[in-house]
Order: C-alpha cells, then sequence, then structure tokens
C-alpha cells in the first residue's frame, strides 16, 4: 500500500476537481467524495450506507456534543450515518455540512469517525474545500470495482494515515526557490524571498527590508496572512491592507528587517471559504461562528512555515509587529525569542467594527487601544 506523500498531494488535487478517492487502511477501504461540488447525479453511484463526516465545530452547530464519542483527543471528525436521514438529497446534505441552522435529529446519531474519516476530513481542510466528505465504506463488489478504477488510474488509493498527516507533510525543509530586489513605495531597499513547502501546495514570501547587519540585537518581524481583500483591493471589513502598509514603513523606519506573507488566505480557511463566511456575517454572524457554521475553528493557521522561514534567515530573536498572542506563542514554541510586542493597528471604520471587536472578545487581540481610542498607526508595548 502506498505510503508516500506525494499521493496526498495528488490525491488533494482530485478532490478539488470533485474527483473521489479511496482512503485504505489495514482493513478497510472507504470511498470518500468531497460534499464541496458534488452534483446530485453523482448521488445515485453512492450507496444507501453513505455517511458524512464533518468536523467537530460542525457538530456543535448542528446542535451535537463535540466531546461525545470523540475517538482520542485532537480527533475532528465525527460521522454522520445518513442510512436513517431518508434519501441521499443534495440539499439536505448542504444543510448538514454548512447550513446556519442546528438539526439536532441529525447531531445526535453522530459517531466518532473511523482512522479512515479522520483522514478524509484532513485533506478537505488541506484542500481548502469546505470540511465536509461522503464516504461509504467499501466491500464486495463496490470494493472491486474500486479496485478497476484505481488500476486504470481514474481514481486515486492513499493510504488513511497518511492523509491524516497531510499537514505535517508541508512541515520542514521549506525550499527557497528565487529571490529578487523588489523597491516599496515605503522602503525601496527591499528583497522578495519565495519559499515553496514541500509538499508544492503553499509558497510564501519573506520581504526582506534593509541589511540583516543592521537587524541586531532583535530583529523586527511581522507575520501577515494573506487576506486578497484587504491587502490587494483595500477591503473595508478587516484591517489588512492597512496594517501591511503600516507594516513596511514601521519596519523601514525601525532600521529594517522582515515581513513574512504567509499563504494562509482567512486565517488558514482559504478564500472560497472565507467569502461564504462573510455572506454568514451579513446574516448576522461574528467572524467566529461564521467559520463555525462552515466547520471551521477560531483559527485554523499553523506558524511551522514562518518558523522555518525564520530558520533559513537564521533569525533566532524578533521584536514582533502584532496584535494576535497567539503568533507570539506560536513563535516562542518554535524556538524564536520574541523580545518585544509592537502594535500594528489598521484604522477602525463603520464596516470592520464588528470585526475587530469579535477578535478582541472572542480571540484575545490586544485591540482595546484602536477600539477605544481609533488610533491608526503601531505603537510600542511590552
Ligand atoms: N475566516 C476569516 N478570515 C478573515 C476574516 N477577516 C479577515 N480574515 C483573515 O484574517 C487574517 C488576518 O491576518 P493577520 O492580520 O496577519 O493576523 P491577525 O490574527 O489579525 O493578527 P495581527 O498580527 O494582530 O494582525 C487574514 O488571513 C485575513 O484574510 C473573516 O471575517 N473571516
Ligand atoms: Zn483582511
Amino acid at each position: 500500500m502506498p505510503r508516500t506523500g506525494h499521493h496526498v498531494e495528488r490525491a488533494i488535487f482530485d478532490l478539488r476537481r470533485g474527483v473521489p478517492v479511496v482512503l485504505q487502511d489495514a482493513d478497510t477501504a472507504i470511498l470518500i467524495q468531497p460534499l464541496e461540488g458534488l452534483q446530485a447525479s453523482r448521488l445515485g453511484e453512492l450507496q444507501a450506507d453513505a455517511s458524512l463526516v464533518v468536523s467537530r465545530h460542525r457538530l456543535a452547530v448542528l446542535g451535537g456534543d463535540p466531546e461525545r464519542g470523540r475517538a482520542a483527543p485532537g480527533v475532528e471528525a465525527m460521522r454522520l450515518p445518513l442510512g436513517s436521514c431518508g434519501p441521499l438529497d443534495l440539499a439536505r446534505l448542504e444543510r448538514l455540512a454548512f447550513g446556519a441552522q442546528p438539526e439536532p435529529r441529525a447531531a445526535a446519531l453522530a459517531q466518532p469517525a473511523s482512522v479512515g474519516e479522520c483522514g478524509a476530513l484532513a485533506l478537505m481542510r488541506r484542500a481548502l474545500l469546505i470540511p465536509a466528505a461522503l464516504t461509504v465504506t467499501l466491500t464486495g463488489e463496490a470494493r472491486e470495482l474500486a479496485q478497476a478504477r484505481i488500476a486504470a488510474g481514474e481514481w486515486l488509493s492513499v493510504d488513511a494515515e497518511a492523509a491524516i498527516g497531510c499537514f505535517d507533510s508541508a512541515a520542514g525543509m521549506l525550499t527557497r526557490v528565487s529571490d529578487a530586489r523588489i523597491p516599496l513605495a515605503d522602503a525601496p531597499e527591499s528583497r522578495f524571498i519565495l519559499f515553496r513547502e514541500p509538499d508544492g501546495l503553499r509558497e510564501h514570501v519573506a520581504v526582506v527590508i534593509g541589511e540583516q547587519h543592521d537587524w541586531q540585537p532583535a530583529v523586527p518581524l511581522r507575520l501577515h496572512s494573506a487576506c486578497l481583500t484587504g491587502d490587494l483591493f483595500g477591503s473595508l471589513r478587516c484591517d489588512c491592507g492597512e496594517q501591511l502598509r503600516n507594516a513596511v514603513s514601521d519596519i523601514e523606519s525601525m532600521g529594517g528587517g522582515v515581513l513574512l506573507y504567509l499563504a494562509q488566505e482567512g486565517r488558514g480557511i482559504g478564500l472560497a471559504n472565507k467569502l461564504r463566511a462573510y455572506t454568514l456575517q451579513d446574516g448576522g454572524l461574528d467572524t467566529v461562528d461564521a467559520d463555525q457554521v462552515l466547520g471551521f475553528g477560531d483559527d485554523e493557521r499553523h506558524y511551522r512555515a514562518a518558523v522555518d522561514m525564520l530558520g533559513a534567515l537564521q533569525i533566532q530573536r524578533v521584536q514582533l509587529l502584532t496584535n494576535n498572542p497567539q503568533k507570539i506563542a506560536s513563535l516562542e514554541a518554535g524556538g524564536i525569542e520574541v523580545v518585544e510586542r509592537q502594535a500594528l493597528y489598521g484604522r477602525l471604520n463603520d464596516h470592520n467594527r464588528r470585526y475587530l471587536s469579535a477578535k478582541a472578545e472572542r480571540a484575545g487581540h490586544l485591540l482595546d487601544d484602536v477600539l477605544h481610542a481609533d488610533s491608526s498607526r503601531s505603537s510600542a508595548c511590552k
């Protein structure tokens, strides 16, 4: 059975195209079909004993107890058996997977997911799809048919444990791919260095401002998660674009440093899901609850890539520009010494006030100054 990572990456591409994948462990084989992009015509092919695998965040939204029957700490996936829920119907599946209303009767049937089902959910999240998949345990003729499609190259077979570890395959050994001098309006002596994750799925950029020998003893550092809407188009729904530009000019005025532009759009849920979350927010939910309706936790970001990039740049001590205590904790857990934090704000407006308040109240971001004094620049903090 294949255990190598590259099957996982290929499976992710198939899943993003709506093609099912077979996950195998020692005894079982399950067919997984992402709910996102599922055509009603495919439902007929899936057997009546299909299950819907969702995250424990999603189960909580449906009205279930996310801790009940949890297979092990850290296991995020739960199985909703569909057999007793009536015929497979796309609208009903979508209500279960990302509808805003609770479904207590379905939630009460939730069971802990198998290894393969945990792998299915991990792949959905790595593929930046809605974290929900239809799964069918393959037995008898269905299993033989699936093996024939795998042999013909039509479907991929992936080891279930390798699927569970699909986030780990991105960690360590980032490749430094290319770099160039890019003079920025607010920091003329800047260089962009592109790093690629080992599984090839994501790329991150280090913007190095000024000369490294000027940065001692601690390097001014910004970790910036991608936000297409804010960074590029100046969306008023968030503060990202202004934070990005303020970070560049602050680092320049501090004598140079590094900005890591991380491929973590939408706090790690991807742009498609962030747009879905915005629509849910327009219906009244805050930023945390909207993500949870879609099946995500408060914040899906990891900072392992950032730690690796700092390692490649030989940076161990930093002065971090952030209001997010989690970024400080993650760097320190990765062995980077954060000697000082410096606040970094965008401007408060009528569109982002609720978002920033929710970040402060629900995720512990240190935004008192901007929420209460309408400051628009950064300030040093201890
Ligand atoms: N899921 C989701 N993501 C959002 C929303 N608004 C902004 N984002 C994303 O949130 C992330 C913000 O990134 P950062 O500014 O680096 O981080 P931060 O957690 O705000 O912490 P700071 O360092 O204090 O700025 C970006 O990836 C945005 O795309 C939202 O409503 N929902
Ligand atoms: Zn933003």
